[in-house]
């Protein structure tokens, strides 16, 4: 399928589900507007959704990992090795991600969308489309064509995931070192903003190392050529395997009526990136939380969206998402099972 053909799925807002979710949630028992944001969320969700009375679980998180050429060029305070061995500890259930994913139930996938080595263990998913991005100081970062296959995977698997499990909220999370550099570059593309106003720490720089870090994103930046109108240039360019599945899943999410749960910085680019290839998408999306990395506050702009949770985090992995998840459920739990004004006067 081509990228128009995935955007087309995705339905308008049932702004007439949303209405109705309004008026019955101004006749729950409860002073008009006093339960503030939750409100407007439960009608979102249940514009999203095309139901009065929405329902966000079961939740399903999907993390993609992949490598990044990038890396050789010194931008992050870890080493590449690290992808492959969170990988391995997201399957023996260590990471931070599988331990807010156990808390609110949710369904856990990890898949390999462009490690730079492989993972032979079960319960990996391996979609890589290849080992790693190359150096995108030097070259591009992948084909256009990679960075179409890529989220052609990011779709199918998020398709997979919702139809197996019914899953009716998505949480979408990455891993791979380096991917703050390139999630950088993105939204620097995107933006037409300097590279200094997008970068920050990623896993820990310091000061210094960031100013090297800025000077990369420029030098990559002037090389390469980048047409910013063109979200797939942008992607292949400079982009990341993992940032491009994420991109596939969004759209998935969104033609299935599925609210999406935005994560850090990388996902916001990822989100970025999907609505810039189909505004619609973004009418599907909720941003968990505020990243403390600089690139974020952009990107979240760009999409004109409010984080739910401010908890000074910068992990990834879906964290932050899966944290912010269960005010989601307590907006709908509220449409469901809150007494109306109509039910008091029959007491
Ligand atoms: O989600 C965020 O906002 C976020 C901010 C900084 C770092 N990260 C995570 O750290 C890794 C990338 O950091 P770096 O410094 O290697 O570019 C990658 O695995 C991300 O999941 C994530
Ligand atoms: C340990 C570690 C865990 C991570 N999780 C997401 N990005 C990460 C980066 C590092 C370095």
């Amino acid at each position: 399928m081509t990228i128009a053909q995935w955007t087309s799925r995705i339905p308008s807002l049932d702004m007439e589900a949303g209405e109705k979710a309004a008026a019955y949630i101004d006749n729950l028992t409860k002073p008009p507007g006093s339960l503030g944001r939750l409100e407007t969320i439960a009608a979102k969700l249940a514009a999203m959704t095309g139901n009065p009375f929405p329902e966000v679980t079961p939740a399903g998180v999907l993390v993609f990992a992949s490598d990044h050429g990038v890396t050789a060029e010194g931008i992050s305070a870890f080493p590449q090795e690290i992808t492959v061995q969170m990988a391995k500890n997201f399957l023996k259930k260590g990471a931070a991600i599988n331990v807010f994913a156990n808390q609110i139930n949710a369904d856990f996938q990890l898949i390999d969308i462009g490690m730079a080595k492989e993972v032979n263990e079960n319960g990996i998913i391996s979609r890589k489309i290849k080992a790693g991005t190359a150096n995108f100081c030097k070259e591009d970062a992948m084909t256009r064509d990679e960075a179409v296959q890529a989220i052609q995977a990011g779709f199918e698997e998020a398709e997979k995931m919702i139809a197996r499990k019914g899953i009716k909220c998505l949480i979408l999370g990455e891993m791979g070192i380096g991917n703050t550099t390139a999630s950088s570059a993105m939204i620097s593309a995107f933006t037409n903003k300097n590279p200094a106003s997008v970068t920050g720490p990623g896993t820990g720089l310091t000061e210094e190392r960031i100013l090297h870090k800025q000077h990369i994103l420029q030098t990559a930046l002037q090389n390469r050529n980048i047409n910013a109108h063109d979200p797939l240039d942008i992607l292949a360019k400079v982009g990341g395997l993992e940032i491009a599945g994420i991109t596939g899943a969004m759209l998935a999410a969104a033609a299935h009526r599925v609210p999406i749960l935005v994560d850090g910085f990388i996902s916001a680019a990822a989100a970025v990136t999907a609505q810039a290839l189909s505004q619609l998408a973004a009418d599907y999306m909720f941003v968990g939380h505020y990243s403390t990395e600089p690139g974020h506050a952009i990107a979240i702009n760009i999409l004109d969206k409010k984080p739910l949770l401010d908890l000074q985090m910068r992990l990834g992995e879906g964290s932050g998402a899966a944290l912010a998840f269960p005010i989601l459920r307590s907006a709908c739990a509220m449409v469901r099972e809150m007494a109306t004004f109509d039910d008091l006067a029959n007491y």
